[in-house]
C-alpha cells in the first residue's frame, strides 16, 4: 500500500491553515496531501499547542500512573458504559500476537448521560471516568479540547487535500468516539522480545501523537521499520500524524493507513495518541472521485467508522473477548478481522498471489 520506500517522515509546517487566506491553507494541504499518499506518517510543526497544555498533561498522567495497581483498577475501562478508563497490563492483544508490554487510560470525547447518542446506545459512547486526583480533570480536559481543535483543523486541511470543500467534513465530527489515550510503557530489563505495542494500524480517520521517547516505528514499501523519534524545533514540540483506517477507506487506497509499533521498551515511555473520529454512525466508503466506476467501493465492507472501531475493540480487549466468547456481545454486521488495512492489506493480497 505505502509506494515510497521512505527512510525518514516528512516535516509539514501546518502555521499556513490558521492563515486567513485561502492560498496559505492550500499550500499547507497540498503538504498534507503529499504527506498522506507517499508515507501515511509525518510530523506536523506551527500547530498552536502551548508547551504549558502538554507539560500539564504530562504531569497528569505520571502522577496517575504511579498510583497503586489497585486503585486503577477502580477505573477499570470495562466498568460501566462507555469503554472508558483504566486499561492495565495485557489487557489488549492484537491479532493474537503477545500482549502489550504498557498500561493505559482513555478519555473520551465528554458526552453527557441524555445525549442522544448515549440514550441510542451506542457504544463506545458516554461520559469519562475521572480520576481522582487534584487538577487531573482539569489539565487533561483543556488538553483534550486543545488537541481536538487541532484534528478539526487538520481534518479541515485533509478535505482540501481530498478536492473537497475545506468544511466538507465538519459535520460529521460532533460527539465522536475518539478516545486520548494516556500510555505508560514501563521499563523492563528482563523483557527481551515484548513489543510495548504490537503492529497495527489506527482505525480512526487520523491520528495525533506526542511521546517523550523513541520507540514507535513505522513500516515502509519495503518491509522496513523506520524510527519515529520525538523531534523538538526552536522549544516546539512537534505531533507525529499517521493515517488511519478511515482515511484509507474514503480515499479508497489513495492515502496510507501506515502499519506501526512500538518496539520493546528500554526507557520508561510516555505517549498522548488523540485518535481523531468521525462520529459513530458515519458511513465511511470511498469518495466518488477516488473510485469513479464504484468498483473499489465494492470491496469495502459497509460499516460505519464506530462499528468499525468497536469491532476492532471486541477483538483486542480481553474483557471485550471474554464477553463475545460467553455471547453476551456479539461482532458488528460485517465486522473485518484485525489487521486488513495499510501494509497487512498489501501482504495479504501479495499473499493471494
Ligand atoms: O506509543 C506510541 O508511540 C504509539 C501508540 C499507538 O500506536 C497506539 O496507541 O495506537
Ligand atoms: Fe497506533
Amino acid at each position: 500500500m505505502s509506494k515510497a520506500n521512505f527512510e525518514a517522515l516528512p516535516i509539514i509546517d501546518i502555521s499556513g491553515l490558521f492563515s486567513d487566506r485561502v492560498e496559505d491553507r492550500m499550500a499547507v494541504a497540498a503538504d498534507l496531501g503529499k504527506a498522506a499518499r507517499e508515507v501515511g506518517f509525518f510530523y506536523i510543526r506551527g500547530h498552536g499547542i502551548t508547551a504549558g497544555r502538554i507539560a500539564g498533561l504530562r504531569a497528569a498522567a505520571a502522577d496517575l500512573f504511579a498510583r497503586d495497581f489497585d486503585w486503577k483498577m477502580g477505573y477499570h475501562i470495562g466498568l460501566g458504559r462507555g469503554h472508558k478508563g483504566f486499561v492495565p497490563e495485557g489487557e489488549e492483544i492484537y491479532g493474537g500476537g503477545k500482549p502489550d508490554h504498557k498500561e493505559a487510560f482513555d478519555i473520551g470525547f465528554e458526552a453527557s448521560e441524555d445525549h442522544p447518542f448515549v440514550v441510542a446506545g451506542q457504544p463506545l459512547i458516554g461520559g469519562n471516568k475521572w480520576p481522582a486526583i487534584d487538577g487531573f480533570h482539569d489539565a487533561v480536559s483543556s488538553y483534550y479540547a486543545d488537541v481536538f481543535a487541532l484534528g478539526r483543523k487538520l481534518f479541515q486541511g485533509f478535505a482540501l487535500a481530498l478536492g473537497q470543500d475545506e468544511h466538507a467534513f465538519d459535520a460529521l465530527v460532533t460527539c465522536p468516539p475518539s478516545k486520548l489515550r494516556l500510555i505508560h510503557y514501563p521499563v523492563d530489563p528482563t523483557a527481551e522480545d515484548t513489543p510495548g505495542i504490537g503492529a497495527h494500524t489506527d482505525y480512526e480517520c487520523f491520528t495525533l501523537l506526542l511521546a517523550d521517547q523513541s520507540g514507535l516505528e513505522v513500516l515502509n514499501g519495503e518491509g522496513r521499520w523506520i524510527d519515529a523519534p520525538p523531534v523538538t524545533i526552536d522549544g516546539e514540540e512537534l505531533y507525529v500524524i499517521n493515517i488511519g483506517d478511515m482515511l484509507e477507506i474514503m480515499t479508497a487506497g489513495a492515502f496510507v493507513a501506515t502499519t506501526h509499533r512500538v518496539r520493546k521498551v528500554r526507557n520508561e515511555r510516555y505517549s498522548f495518541p488523540l485518535f481523531f473520529a468521525c462520529d459513530y454512525e458515519t458511513k465511511i466508503r470511498p469518495l466518488p472521485e477516488f473510485d469513479p466506476s464504484g468498483a473499489k467501493t465494492a470491496e469495502y465492507p459497509d460499516i460505519s467508522i464506530g462499528d468499525h472501531m468497536w469491532s476492532m475493540a471486541l477483538q483486542t480487549y480481553r474483557y471485550l473477548r471474554e464477553k463475545v466468547a460467553r455471547g453476551e456481545l456479539t461482532l458488528p454486521e460485517n465486522a473485518r478481522s484485525t489487521n486488513t488495512f495499510g501494509q497487512f492489506k498489501t501482504l495479504a493480497e501479495a499473499d493471494r498471489g
